[in-house]
């Protein structure tokens, strides 16, 4: 049994507005799952659905087995932690976390106990007396975390829950979180717009793009294998080329012509012969070359050296290519000693067709 399904839920505000449209996600116990896309895309309104905070407009949503469509907020097994923390600013920490038992009807001696241990779990106890809006971001933050895991809930909803942090605590907020919620094996339901957040925290990734599921992977094969023209255009750093279909040369790949040349790439979805398609093909996946190299007569595209940058231990190059927008090639700096390319020297770029690939467009 999941612990949450989403089965072909919408939502439809009283305006108008379409926020969501035929999301469909099965989600594991103890798994950690993040919905990522730009703002407006709709991951507030179906994390708010979850949560039971908004209705829905068409669909159902089954947590543990048990349809909850219908099922008000507080009755639901599910916590959620806001942006905003929307702590009560004149409570003490302790009396923020124990709200939602008393709300519960949950007796004292009880409430003193769960209190007590969560707020140690989250080392709040030295502070439990201090008045909350007298707290740093951070203090509040795990106050915020401490309220929703109090109630012991299935499933922890997190909208953007690190968003008003500083970068640094934010990092390390993003530690203590995942260590927790190994810990404690509990379901989370996560939203962010910050692609790092997502990709570095999660089992699997949702991407949103106006109100639809554009992709579910985990971290890896969002990078490596986007299966839409938006994904390939969102995550991480890709170049994208446009063509039409010239063949499906062998199971699983396919071949485009592009006005750089013939290109092929891994294609794990139908594309048509003749159908326009893109191939993406992720900054690290390409390798740079002298001038006249030939060994590949597709998957390799000239062009002009713009600029060639490195910080830290990444090599970045940028290539100017005629009609279209420069390619960025990025790589780790090792492989950047040997190249003896500067500003204004023509150079070839190629790449493995197995770490490209092609999507229907
Ligand atoms: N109460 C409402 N009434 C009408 N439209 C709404 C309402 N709340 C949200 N919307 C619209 O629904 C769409 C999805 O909004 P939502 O807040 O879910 O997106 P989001 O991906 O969470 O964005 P952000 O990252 O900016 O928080 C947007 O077009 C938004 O303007």
């Amino acid at each position: 049994m999941h612990d949450l399904e989403l089965i072909q839920v919408g939502k439809v505000y009283d305006d108008g507005t379409t926020a969501v449209s035929n999301f469909d996600l099965a989600v594991e116990k103890g798994e950690f799952v993040a919905f990522l896309g730009p703002s407006g895309c709709g991951k507030t309104t179906t994390l708010r659905m979850i949560a039971g905070f908004e209705t829905i407009t068409s669909g159902d949503i089954i947590i543990k087995g048990r349809n909850v469509t219908d099922v008000p907020p507080e009755r639901r097994p599910t916590s959620m932690i806001f942006q905003n923390y929307a702590l009560f600013p004149h409570m003490n920490v302790w009396k923020n976390v124990e709200y939602g038992l008393a709300v519960r009807g949950i007796a004292a001696a009880e409430r003193k106990r769960r209190v007590g241990r969560i707020l140690e779990k989250l080392g709040l106890t030295d502070i439990a007396q201090h008045r909350a809006d007298r707290l740093s971001g951070g203090q509040r933050q795990r106050i915020a975390l401490a309220r929703g895991l109090v109630v012991e809930p299935d499933i922890l909803l997190l909208d953007e829950p690190l968003g008003a942090l500083d970068a640094n605590l934010r990092r390390i907020i993003q530690n203590e979180l995942k260590l927790l919620q190994t810990e404690l094996g509990i379901t989370f339901v996560f939203v962010t717009h910050a692609q790092s957040e997502a990709l570095g925290l999660s089992d699997r990734v949702v991407v949103m793009s106006n109100g639809k599921v554009e992709q579910i992977s985990d971290p890896r094969e969002l990078y490596t294998r986007p299966q839409t023209p938006f994904v390939a255009g969102f995550i991480g750093a890709n170049t994208i080329f446009e063509g039409t279909v010239a063949a499906p040369t062998r199971a699983g790949s396919a071949r485009l012509d592009t006005p750089f040349g013939p290109m092929e790439g891994v294609g794990p979805r139908e594309v048509a012969t003749g159908g326009k398609a893109i191939i993406a093909i992720p900054s690290d996946a390409l390798d740079v070359h002298p001038p006249g190299w030939q060994a590949m007569a597709h998957n390799r595209v000239e062009g002009t050296v713009l600029s060639r940058e490195i910080v830290g231990h990444v090599g970045t190059l940028r290539v100017a290519l005629p009609g279209r927008k420069p390619v960025q090639v990025e790589s780790h700096v090792d492989r950047f000693r040997d190249l003896t390319a500067r500003e204004g020297d023509t150079v070839v770029m190629s790449w493995d067709p197995a770490r490209s690939t092609v999507i229907a467009a």
